[in-house]
C-alpha cells in the first residue's frame, strides 16, 4: 500500500511507459443522449472532469453523496453503459486505453465488479454455482466453500438461488464471486451496506487481503466512516467531478488537514465529530454552472467561483479542485 500517492499521480505520468499504476482515469467525462419534446435531442452530463489513479496494492475509496455518478463511472470502468452514453477523456488499465474490445477481454477476468445492485446475480443459478464459474483454478468447489465460510455463508446458502436469498446474503454472494475471481483490479459499488458488524469487517479485512497481494481496489462508498477504515487514499466526488484526494491521516481534528470545504463538511458531519449536517443540496444532474459545482452550498466562496470552475491542483500532498484550498 502506498501512500505517497500525491507525487506519484504527478510522476507517473512523466514516465509512463516503464512502470503505470495499474488504473488510471484522465479527464473522464459521462454524458447522456436524451430526446426532449419528440425528436429533439439534448445531452446531459453526469461526470466532468474526473481523475484518478489507482496503483497496485491500494485501496482508493470513492466517497459521494447519492446521484454524483459513483456507479456510473464504475460501470465505465467494466464498459457496461446504455447505448445512449457518451464518453470523453481517457481511462486506462496497465498504461494501456481501455478501448470497449479490452473492456469485454478483461471484464470479470482481470477487471472483476462487486455491483451495487443484488439484481447482477444470475437468477437461474445457485449461488454457491455462480462463484464457482468465475474460479480459474482447480478445487473450484473448495475454493467457493472457503470464501462462503469466510463471508458467513453457509453451506445451505450455496444450494440457494438467489430470490431464496435475503438481501445480505445476496451481497455476500456477489462480494464472494470478485473475491474469487483472480481480477488485478477490483471495483466494489457499495458492497457494505445492509451487512451486519461482523461480516462488514469480514469484508474490509477482505479488501485489504487483496490489497497485499496486490490488487487495486476501486471501493465505492457515500458512508466515508467506512472508507477511512479500509483506503488509503480518499477520492471525493461532487455533482460528477473528483473535488478532492485526501490521504487518510488528513482526516483528524477538525478537518484542518483537508482541502475541499465539501470533504470537511462531510467529515465535520461525522457523528464522532461535530454532527454538522450540510446545508443546501447537490445540483442536480444537468445543472450547468459556470462557476464552481460546490459554490452554492460553500461557505467560503468569492465572487471568482461563481464564475469561473477550478481545476485540480496540488495542494499539501493532496489534490483539490479549489480556488481557496
Ligand atoms: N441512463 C441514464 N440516463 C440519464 N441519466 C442517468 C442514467 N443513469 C444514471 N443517470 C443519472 O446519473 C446520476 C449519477 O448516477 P449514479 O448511479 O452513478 O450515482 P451514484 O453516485 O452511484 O449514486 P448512489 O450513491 O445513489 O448509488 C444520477 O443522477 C442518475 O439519475
Ligand atoms: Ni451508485
Amino acid at each position: 500500500m502506498n501512500t505517497s500517492y500525491a507525487t506519484k499521480d504527478v510522476d507517473s505520468r512523466a514516465v509512463e511507459d516503464e512502470n503505470p499504476p495499474l488504473f488510471e482515469v484522465e479527464n473522464f467525462s459521462l454524458a447522456f443522449r436524451q430526446f426532449r419534446g419528440g425528436f429533439q435531442e439534448t445531452t446531459v452530463e453526469v461526470i466532468s472532469k474526473l481523475d484518478l489513479t489507482i496503483n497496485e496494492g491500494e485501496i482508493v475509496a470513492v466517497v459521494g453523496a447519492s446521484g454524483s455518478g459513483k456507479s456510473l463511472l464504475a460501470n465505465a470502468i467494466l464498459g457496461v453503459l446504455p447505448e445512449n452514453a457518451i464518453l470523453n477523456g481517457t481511462l486506462k488499465y496497465k498504461g494501456v486505453n481501455l478501448t470497449p474490445k479490452k473492456q469485454i477481454r478483461l471484464r470479470g477476468k482481470e477487471i472483476s465488479l462487486i455491483p451495487q445492485s443484488v439484481n447482477a446475480l444470475d437468477p437461474l443459478m445457485k449461488a454457491g454455482k455462480q462463484v464457482q464459474t468465475v474460479i480459474k483454478r482447480k478445487q473450484k468447489k473448495a475454493i467457493q466453500r472457503d470464501i462462503f465460510q469466510k463471508m458467513g455463508l453457509s453451506t445451505r446458502a450455496a444450494k440457494r438461488y438467489p430470490f431464496e436469498l435475503s438481501g445480505g446474503m445476496a451481497r455476500r454472494v456477489l462480494a464472494s464471486t470478485a473475491m474469487v475471481s483472480g481480477a488485478r483490479l477490483v471495483i466494489a459499488d457499495e458492497p457494505t451496506p445492509g451487512l451486519d458488524e461482523h461480516v462488514l469487517n469480514e469484508t474490509i479485512n477482505h479488501m485489504k487481503q487483496l490489497a497485499v497481494a496486490g490488487k487495486g481496489i476501486m471501493f465505492i462508498t457515500h458512508d466515508i466512516g467506512s472508507a477511512l477504515r479500509v483506503a488509503d487514499k480518499i477520492v471525493v466526488f461532487y455533482a460528477g467531478q473528483t473535488v478532492e484526494v485526501a490521504r487518510v491521516e488528513d482526516f483528524k481534528g477538525k478537518g484542518e488537514n483537508l482541502r475541499h470545504p465539501y470533504t470537511k463538511a462531510l467529515w465535520n458531519a461525522l457523528p464522532q465529530n461535530d454532527f454538522t449536517p450540510i446545508e443546501g443540496s447537490q445540483p442536480p444532474v444537468g445543472n450547468v454552472t459556470l462557476g464552481c459545482v460546490f459554490e452554492g452550498r460553500c461557505s467560503i466562496a468569492s465572487e471568482l467561483c461563481t464564475k469561473k470552475q477550478p481545476n485540480s491542483r496540488i495542494v499539501n500532498g493532496g489534490i483539490v479542485r479549489c480556488f481557496h484550498a
